[in-house]
């Protein structure tokens, strides 16, 4: 956890995966909170000791601010008896909701806090995207925090991330910048970025179907939505890539990719990824408009793909 004193604030360096949860949704569009302790229940026990909350896959970008605050101090208790730390995610459309949210998660006692490049007014150079980080990492300045990478649904910068990688980390300008999450198939970049500053910077790669390459470029810490369902998958290859078994950890892999087919096969993100999650259990509800919700009877499809993969084995 984060020390107290801005001065001494100590970086948190995590180990394994990092489940970024689905918001549970009733039909009528309220947030299930009810579920959530099972949710929480059932990540700790496949080994998940971390979640990253209100991201991409969270749909933290289709919920009101106080809809995100109220999941962040849910997630932040569920996680005292269960996790080493809960990460929030504070990216927004606006700086002051983004400030908001960041000194809210500080105040609840978050592990970190993290945020998405601006999302529709873009910094016209690396200046400007430097000067917007500082102004959020200062609304929670007790509180590690980490840059958002994610360009497949934001979009690309002006600016290279080895550019902006240099430019945060070498200039020491954002006292509780900590990492990186880095959630792009680029693995050159990656590379380029973690081979000049993995000893400042730690950087949790985000592609789940790219996990074992990730590793093998050094990542030690991994979120995705996947993990929600596959994380004893997910231990099982860093188990198996740190003891050197690469024939068992690209098994493991390669069930991550199948998986990944499936959910790409019936329209992909996140509605498609609650159903996936709902047939394991708790029910997550449909995904808010406008993203895709599969009907019931693709809902059995999709059931019926993951059986043939042998998916209702893999995650136990
Ligand atoms: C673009 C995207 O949503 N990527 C996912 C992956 O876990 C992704 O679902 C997975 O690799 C399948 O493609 C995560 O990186 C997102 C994430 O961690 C988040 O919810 O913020």
């Amino acid at each position: 956890m984060a020390s107290n004193d801005k001065a001494t604030i100590t970086p948190l360096r995590l180990k394994g995966p990092i489940a970024a949860p689905f918001t549970p949704f009733h039909q009528n569009g309220d947030i299930n909170f009810d579920v959530l302790e099972e949710y929480a229940d059932k990540l700790a026990a496949d080994g998940v000791h971390y979640v990253f909350v209100n991201g991409t896959t969270g749909e933290g970008m289709s919920m009101t601010v106080e809809e995100r605050k109220a999941l962040a101090v849910k997630w932040i208790a569920l996680g005292k008896t269960r996790f080493q730390a809960v990460i929030v995610h504070v990216g927004a459309a606006n700086l002051k909701d983004i400030q908001e949210l960041g000194k809210h998660a500080e105040q609840h006692g978050a592990s970190a806090i993290s945020t998405l490049p601006p999302l529709f007014y873009k910094p016209s150079n690396v200046e400007g995207m430097v000067h917007f980080l500082e102004q959020v990492a200062a609304a929670a300045p007790k509180t590690p925090f980490f840059y958002y990478h994610n360009p497949s649904m934001v979009g690309s910068n002006a600016f290279s991330m080895e550019t902006l990688v240099k430019e945060i980390f070498s200039s020491k300008r954002i006292p509780t910048l900590c990492g990186v999450k880095y959630t792009s198939k680029d693995l050159y970049e990656y590379g380029r970025c973690y081979a000049k500053h993995a000893s400042s910077c730690q950087f949790m790669y985000g592609c789940d179907e790219q996990l074992l390459p990730g590793l093998s470029m050094g990542c030690e810490a991994f979120i995705g939505s996947t993990y929600n369902y596959l994380g004893r998958v997910a231990n099982r290859i860093m188990t198996a890539f740190e003891a050197g078994d690469m024939p068992s950890a690209r098994k493991e892999q390669f069930r991550i990719q199948a998986l990944v087919s499936v959910l790409i096969k019936y329209g992909g993100h996140t509605g498609t990824n609650k159903a996936i999650m709902s047939l394991v259990g708790p029910e997550m509800g449909p995904a808010r408009s406008p993203l895709h919700n599969p009907s019931p009877e693709e809902r059995e499809l999709i059931r019926k793909d993951l059986q043939a993969e042998g998916f209702f084995e893999w995650i136990q």
